[in-house]
């Protein structure tokens, strides 16, 4: 059934645990755009990329709380639907908290990657306890783990009070994956490289104004499923398949060719009265423009009448990351 209250972060009316915690809300990435180049040219035997990022209002929340000098990190997932991350060994908290998640899965965590390397990069010990309040489905091509890693990054520069804008985390991020320097940010950013050289757009931009005209932003559906699907899987695939013209996304192709029901949840949408339909990034899940709420309701009801997804999310876009902190709320990427 429709999830009505997910798409918005679960901690807009919540108190931070306590004075010296930071929590950022994360919002899911999609691209509005992708065109994948069909040699592997770029780092790490990745795809060159051009890409329109867009900031989605499903959120994760990310809580930092300091620990005792020393005592390490630790790392505690939270959310009804944790994907492959319901796997990671459980043990008790320290104090019989909530239980945290085992060192051999935490390390492989991208938010607990964000936290080792800024504390290489600024020699400062991870004494860090991270909850992670999972809301963007996982392995969905919607940027989870990047969106936790640059929550971490973000909440790290309030912590231990780094100077400067928000760009002096993009070298970091860049090393950790291709979607983090924009989950920094959020909004909407053109990307190119393997997507982590970005050029941010504002919303009041010709290209902004042009997109909000043409109907992708605003009320967005997300459809989502339990399957996932593996990134490295699907530009296998595109290798083999490429494209389709016409599509938003060069993956799309090759995802639906892996999860076919996407392609059912794009054709209802479209049916049901979308302004556009696609894979997000390299699926499963399918983002639907949608221009009012009647049109969200048809789809919704479209997609629940033939199964075509297994849960559908409300959101708005596009969105940024929100940092709490004691006597602080604000956006949480500072441009320069
Ligand atoms: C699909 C997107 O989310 C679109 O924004 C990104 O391209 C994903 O990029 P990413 O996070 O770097 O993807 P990863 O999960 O680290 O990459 C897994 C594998 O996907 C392939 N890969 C990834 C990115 C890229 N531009 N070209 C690729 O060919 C590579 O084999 C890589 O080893
Ligand atoms: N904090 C995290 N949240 C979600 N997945 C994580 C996290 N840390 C590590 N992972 C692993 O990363 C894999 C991909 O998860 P993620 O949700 O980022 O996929 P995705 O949305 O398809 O990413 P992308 O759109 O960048 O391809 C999962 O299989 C998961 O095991």
């Amino acid at each position: 059934m429709p999830d009505p209250t997910a798409g918005f972060p679960a901690s807009t009316t919540t108190s931070l645990p306590d004075a010296a915690s930071v929590r950022i809300d994360c919002p899911a990435k999609t691209n509005m755009m992708l065109r994948v180049g069909r040699e592997r040219t770029e780092a790490g035997n990745r795809h060159r990329l051009e890409t329109l990022y867009c900031g989605i209002g499903v959120y994760d929340t990310v809580t930092l709380r300091p620990r005792r000098p020393g005592s390490g990190y630790t790392l505690t997932l939270e959310g009804e639907h944790l994907g492959d991350l319901a796997e990671a060994g459980r043990g008790a908290g320290p104090g019989g908290a909530k239980p945290t998640v085992d060192p051999a899965h935490a390390i492989e965590n991208h938010a607990v990657r964000a936290l080792l390397a800024m504390s290489d990069a600024y020699a400062i010990p991870p004494d860090i306890a991270i909850t992670i309040s999972k809301g963007i489905p996982v392995g969905a091509g919607l940027g989870g783990g990047s969106a936790d890693a640059a929550g971490t990054l973000l909440g790290l520069k309030h912590m231990w009070g780094l100077a400067g804008p928000t760009s002096i985390l993009e070298p970091i991020a860049s090393q950790l994956g291709a979607d983090m320097p924009f989950c920094l940010h959020g909004g909407l950013a053109i990307g190119t490289g393997f997507g982590q050289r970005l050029r941010i757009v504002e919303e009041s931009s010709e290209l902004g104004n042009k997109l909000r005209a043409e109907g992708f932003l605003g009320e967005t559906l997300v459809g989502a499923y339990r399957t996932q699907l593996s990134t490295a899987e699907v530009y296998g695939v595109f290798d083999r398949l490429g494209s389709d013209p016409g599509d938003v996304n060069d993956l799309q192709r090759a995802a639906l060719q892996l999860h076919p029901r996407s392609g059912a949840a794009i054709a209802l949408a479209l049916s049901a009265g979308a302004t556009h339909a696609f894979v997000s990034g390299s699926g499963p899940s399918v983002i639907a423009c949608v221009k009012d709420g009647d049109v969200s309701a048809a789809v919704q009801e479209a997609w629940h009448r033939h199964g075509a997804v297994d849960r559908s999310i409300r959101a708005l876009s596009p969105v940024g990351p929100v940092l709490r902190a004691a006597g602080a709320i604000a956006n949480a990427s500072v441009r320069q």
